[in-house]
């Protein structure tokens, strides 16, 4: 095996030493991201190991992720295979999952349309989206804050829903599908996940396989759904604006092949931005209950700058202390703490050591955002570090600076993420309008009025949040509880009356 082993795995890079085929998968904690990033302190910011019978090099160097992610893209942009999904790199005509894709025609095909539809979402082709849903979870919150969780995520979903289908009202269905992919795609998900050949085994005997085929004919008829809901309403002139009615409108130009891959690009488009932002949005929370001055902090900023009315994307280069506040949330818990696994398409050798094709290669995101000399007192809460010079990362003007985009959260090379600014324009809207209208706090026990702790656990899923936890929405006066009912109020009639002034005008057409 010895043998074997140095012919076949990266050599010339540390690593824990090997066990055969598992590795060391079994030392691997749920959050496996804290026992990779120790191994990183270990064995330096690339080192080899060997799980579920793959090579992985893991990286937790920025200027090594760049060196090989970046600078040579080319070689290093495919995706490893999910075990657990069917033809998740779409080598085989699956066409579904864009982010999983393998470095294949359909990733190019969709990729490059994914890009045109996002970044025409600039702030005036959101439409005041964001802003109209985040005046919906104000008002929410203000008789249901026991569900936050819940309503944060669902309103995440129903701008993906809006901004793709023009339809908030099935935002559940589209968070518990988001729900399900991840979860099937995670480490922690299916066993099939790491003991892969049980997968292989035949349907009768094979419980795993046979869940994934009803979850994935679920998803698939969900997503054909509300494609052909949009057709309706588009060929009777009833769809307003939105990723589907610019598909449409395309036809036989559209790049995509059809609506078999249509209905999966606009479904996958729109599933990608609910836990993204929903998870963030929650770990903000905590940041914020967990370091009152920042909160206290922010609302100054936003009172001052906004007037009494909730931040608006206009408000985005006056509000740098809430930036910094966002920006320091995802330094302090990496959404996506693994990053997002490369798979390497031919043999390489870099600084001495060789890496052979096949390679699996983790950027640790969770370990980058410890490098102690960029930031300094790292598993502490400091957004100065974005603000204040004589830190390593104050960048000025802060008119544009902190801003989340560019950050190794985002991955890396051609295969960064899509989504980046709207993220950040979701989570300055979101974060910035849970501040204008709630101070946020720890709630106690009614009994003993002790604080009841918030875990500083996550979930294990690839894209993180935080563990179910408890926490008052407190209004920060009676006159702001007024506003958030009367700007919802507001906010919802002219919502109607603007579709129905749509579909008069579209009837007598
Ligand atoms: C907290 C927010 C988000 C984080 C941390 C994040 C992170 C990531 C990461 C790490 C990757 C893989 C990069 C790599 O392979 O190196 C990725 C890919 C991607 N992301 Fe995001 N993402 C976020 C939000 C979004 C949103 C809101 C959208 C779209 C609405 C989006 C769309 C995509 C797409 C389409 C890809 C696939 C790119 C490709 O494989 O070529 N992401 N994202």
């Amino acid at each position: 095996y010895r043998r074997w082993n140095k012919a076949n795995s990266p050599w010339g890079f540390p690593g824990p030493g090997l066990i055969p085929y598992i590795g060391h998968v079994h030392d691997l904690p749920e959050c496996f991201w804290l026992k990779l990033a120790e191994w990183s302190y270990k064995y330096g910011g690339i080192y080899k190991t060997r799980m579920i019978g793959w090579n992985f090099v893991i990286i937790s160097d920025e200027s090594i992720a760049n060196d090989l992610l970046v600078k040579r893209a080319k070689i290093y942009s495919d995706r490893p295979a999910v075990p657990s999904l069917i033809d998740s790199k779409s080598n085989h005509g699956m066409l579904s999952y864009l982010p999983l894709m393998g470095r294949n025609q359909a990733w190019v095909r969709q990729r490059k349309w994914a890009h045109s539809y996002l970044t025409q979402s600039s702030a005036i082709k959101y439409k005041g989206i964001m802003e109209f849903e985040v005046k919906r979870l104000l008002f929410i919150l203000l008789s249901d804050s026991e569900k936050f969780s819940f309503h944060i995520e669902n309103q995440a979903s129903k701008v993906m829903c809006t901004l793709a289908f023009d339809d908030p009202s099935f935002s559940p269905q589209m968070r518990m599908s988001a729900w399900g992919l991840l979860t099937q795609m995670s480490p922690n998900g299916p066993i099939t996940n790491v003991l892969t050949p049980l997968w292989h085994l035949p349907l009768f005997l094979n419980p795993w396989k046979r869940s994934e085929l009803v979850r994935r004919g679920i998803q698939q008829a969900f997503w054909m759904d509300l494609l052909n809901g949009a057709r309706e309403k588009w060929q009777a002139g009833q769809l307003r604006p939105c990723w589907a009615r610019q598909y449409l409108e395309l036809g036989d130009k559209s790049p995509l092949l059809g609506d078999f891959e249509g209905h999966s690009a606009l479904g996958m488009l729109a599933l990608v931005g609910v836990f993204t932002v929903g998870g963030p949005t929650q770990t903000y929370l905590i940041a914020m209950i967990q370091n009152p001055e920042w909160m206290v902090k922010c609302q100054e900023e936003i009172d001052r700058i906004c007037e009494g009315r909730p931040p608006t994307l206009h408000d985005y280069g006056n509000l740098p202390v809430l930036r910094a506040c966002i920006k320091e949330t995802f330094r302090w818990r990496s959404p996506v703490p693994t990053g997002v696994a490369h798979e390497l398409e031919a043999d390489d050798y870099y600084r001495g050591g060789f890496i052979p094709k096949g390679t699996r290669v983790i950027p640790l995101d969770w370990a980058m955002m410890r490098n102690k000399a960029k930031y300094p007192d790292p598993e502490n809460y400091h957004p100065e570090r974005w603000l204040e010079p004589g830190w390593p990362t104050y960048k000025v003007p802060l008119t544009e600076f902190p801003t989340i985009k560019g950050m190794s959260s985002f991955g890396w090379g051609i295969r960064a993420c899509l989504g980046q600014t709207l993220t950040q324009d979701a989570l300055v809207v979101l974060c910035g309008g849970l501040m204008w209208a709630f101070n946020v706090k720890h709630k106690t026990d009614p009994v003993t009025g002790a604080i009841i702790p918030i875990s500083p656990k996550t979930t294990a899923e690839v894209i993180t949040k935080p563990l179910p936890f408890e926490m008052v929405f407190e209004p920060r006066s009676e006159e702001r509880k007024a506003t958030i009912v009367s700007n919802w109020l507001e906010a919802e009639a002219k919502d109607t009356k603007e579709r129905h002034e749509f579909l008069r005008a579209a009837s007598s057409h």
